[in-house]
């Protein structure tokens, strides 16, 4: 029996990478096929797996997927009832974002930091295309990561594709599991081949049209560094849909309002206009971002459907 990570997966096809790494493809036993009814694949990248090698074909059998540090799922498609698990075993995430070419909203922040809290995922903000951005664009961004870094999350600013030095970043990448996302056109593949030349991503200009397929399920693709380390790309998901967390619960990964929850005059209280609430006096007097708590909001009323 072998051992690797599942470094690619179409749905019914895995590469799995080994310690030597050699890549093998790989398909699944079908009693693991059929365990899992309520997941489109049962095996995700980032998964280490235990393989039969058939030596004649090169190709592998996948018997067994080891036990899971963590993992992240979506809603396979946005009207389906099936999950879709995007990756497992990730150490980190990175949240790529853009003032602007594209926008990217507060609430788009703010709802994959909720579902980075609930998965227990450590987020690193990087903010791009600084070489893009007027005054008033730099100065919305240092407004916005002092909201960010004043609730513990680290940001950093750059330009993937101007700037010399990358070093601060490979660094905090150095041997860890990576996932990256953010919106189309803000940068991913541009900064994954800046610290890895060698895998030549496909970049492209931002076009009106996007791939916004609802039906399409995506697989998330993962490429290890030479420094050490993998990344984990998602090229074209938009955001990840908060399936587990339950409109009580979901003040917990707001990791601030949590914090001044205990205060509130009502043990369920849910901030939105119950008296004595500690969370609505930290907005009125300025402890607590209004943007956040207005993400707060929208997500707990559904007010962001077009954001899942
Ligand atoms: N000015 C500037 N342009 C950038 C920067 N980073 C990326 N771009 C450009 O932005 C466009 C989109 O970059 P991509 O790397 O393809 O974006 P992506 O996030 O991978 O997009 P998807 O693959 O659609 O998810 C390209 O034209 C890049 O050259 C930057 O720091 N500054
Ligand atoms: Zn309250």
């Amino acid at each position: 029996m072998k051992e690797g990570v599942v470094i690619k997966s179409t749905g019914s096809w895995f590469i799995v990478r080994t310690g030597d790494e050699a890549l093998v493809p790989c398909r699944l036993k079908g009693k693991l096929r059929l365990d899992e009814l309520k997941s489109t694949s049962p095996v995700a990248v980032g998964d280490r797996v235990s393989y039969e090698l058939d030596t004649t074909t090169g190709e592998g059998v996948i018997s067994d997927i080891h036990p899971r540090k963590n993992y992240i799922i979506r809603k396979a498609t946005n009207l389906s009832k099936q999950t879709h698990i995007l990756a497992a075993n990730v150490d980190q995430a990175i949240l790529l974002v853009t003032i602007n070419y594209p926008i990217t909203t507060s609430i788009f922040i703010d709802r994959f930091l909720t579902s980075a809290e609930a998965y227990n995922i450590p987020v690193l903000l990087l903010f791009n295309k600084v070489d893009r951005y007027d005054a008033r664009h730099l100065q919305q961004m240092s407004d916005l990561r002092a909201v960010y870094e004043q609730i513990g999350y680290q940001t950093l600013s750059l330009s993937a594709k101007t700037q010399e030095d990358l070093e601060e970043i490979k660094a905090l990448l150095k041997d860890k599991t990576t996932l990256i996302t953010g919106h189309s056109g803000v940068g991913k593949s541009t900064l994954i081949n800046r610290l890895e030349p060698g895998l030549n991503l496909k970049t492209k200009a931002i076009s009106p049209s996007h791939h916004t397929g609802t039906h399409t399920t995506t697989f998330a693709e993962m490429h290890p560094f030479s420094f050490g380390g993998y990344v984990i790309d998602t090229p074209g998901i938009r955001g990840f849909g908060l399936i587990m967390i339950e409109k009580e619960e979901l003040y917990h990964f707001f990791r601030e309002i949590f914090a001044l929850s205990h205060q509130c005059q009502f043990h369920n209280c849910s901030h939105l206009h119950e008296p004595g609430c500690s969370v609505k006096k930290a907005v009125e007097e300025g402890e607590v971002a209004l943007s956040r708590y207005n993400s707060y909001i929208s997500i707990l009323l559904n007010k962001d459907e077009k954001y899942r």
